[in-house]
């Protein structure tokens, strides 16, 4: 029996969010669950930073689209409470689609355009305007002072600090560094769908990143050397990317050459049944 307070409604979420004394900081750790030492790294962080931790676990399907993966994506809020069970005093707000959705899919959505469309985007169309739009309906609920994302998911994090800077909500966005294996493939909940000779195979998807930061800390500058870089590695393991992209880590633009500003070197690749993400900062 877990010790964690898990709140399932809108309204028990209120009545608990009602009673924190105003002096009291709140910090959210939005996921889809299924939970692993990235996620953790999140939580960690977020109890030293606010004495009040709330972990979401709804797995959205505003943002799956119709072909993906919804139905199967991993679900064990048992498991997923016993895991963070160490983090006592934590809540954990797990509603239900029809707590989330109780008219069908929002139809309010939140879009940040030129940054949804790009990347990912191109691959998962609406992905992006559902995350933005249940993490902006997250936000109204949970009402936090912060709220923490992984640097996995590098474009969620530029567009959930745009839309928080454009629509003023007083939430400060946190970037919380990449987990890795120690082979050094990105901690993520769709790994489940790997095999162990894929997982061995995924992990040349940071091995192809890191290989183009090193070019880089060496001083190439050029986004076509760079992403050759990673290319060759991937065609090295017969791994065909979705997108390997060099961006600006900020506004998501594509950049030619690294001046100034931090760049993302991004990817996204099938491997088996798993769509896996990952990418690194270069910061000149
Ligand atoms: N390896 C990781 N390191 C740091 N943060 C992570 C890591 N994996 C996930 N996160 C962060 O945890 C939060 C919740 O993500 P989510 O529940 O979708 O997990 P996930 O492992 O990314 O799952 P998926 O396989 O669906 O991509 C997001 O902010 C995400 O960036
Ligand atoms: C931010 C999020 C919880 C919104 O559903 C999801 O996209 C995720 O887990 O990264
Ligand atoms: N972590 C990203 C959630 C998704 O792929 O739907």
């Amino acid at each position: 029996m877990s010790r964690i307070t898990c709140l399932e409604t809108l309204d028990a979420m209120k009545r608990f969010r009602d009673s924190v004394p105003s002096h009291q900081k709140v910090a959210l750790v939005p996921t889809m669950g299924a939970l692993h030492a990235g996620h953790l790294a999140l939580v960690e962080q977020a109890k030293t930073l606010a004495p009040v931790v709330i972990v979401s676990i709804f797995v959205n399907p505003m943002q799956f689209g119709p072909h993906e993966d919804f139905e199967k994506y991993p679900r064990n809020l048992e498991n997923d409470l016993s895991i963070l069970e160490p983090y006592h005093p934590l809540t954990v707000f797990a509603p239900s689609v029809m707590e989330m959705y109780p008219h069908g899919p929002s139809r309010t959505i939140i879009t940040v355009p030129s940054m949804t469309t790009v990347m990912c985007g191109l691959g998962r169309p609406g992905h992006f305007d559902g995350v933005a739009t249940v993490v902006a309906k997250l936000f109204n609920i949970t009402r936090p002072h912060m709220a923490l994302f992984g640097q996995k998911d590098a474009q969620q994090l530029a567009i959930i600090k745009q839309l928080v800077e454009d629509l003023n909500f007083p939430i400060k966005i946190i970037g919380v560094p990449t987990v890795r294996e120690t082979s050094g493939l990105a901690m993520s909940s769709r790994n489940q769908y790997l095999t162990p000779s894929q997982k061995e195979q995924a992990a040349f998807l940071y091995q192809g990143l890191y290989a183009a930061q090193v070019l880089f800390e060496n001083g190439e500058r050029r986004a076509n050397q760079l992403i050759h870089k990673v290319q060759q590695v991937l065609q090295s393991q017969n791994i065909d990317p979705e997108y390997i992209a060099l961006v600006d880590q900020r506004t998501l633009e594509p950049i030619e050459v690294i001046t100034d500003s931090p760049a993302l070197i991004a990817l996204a690749a099938r491997i088996g049944q798993a769509r896996l993400i990952d990418n690194v900062v270069l910061v000149p």
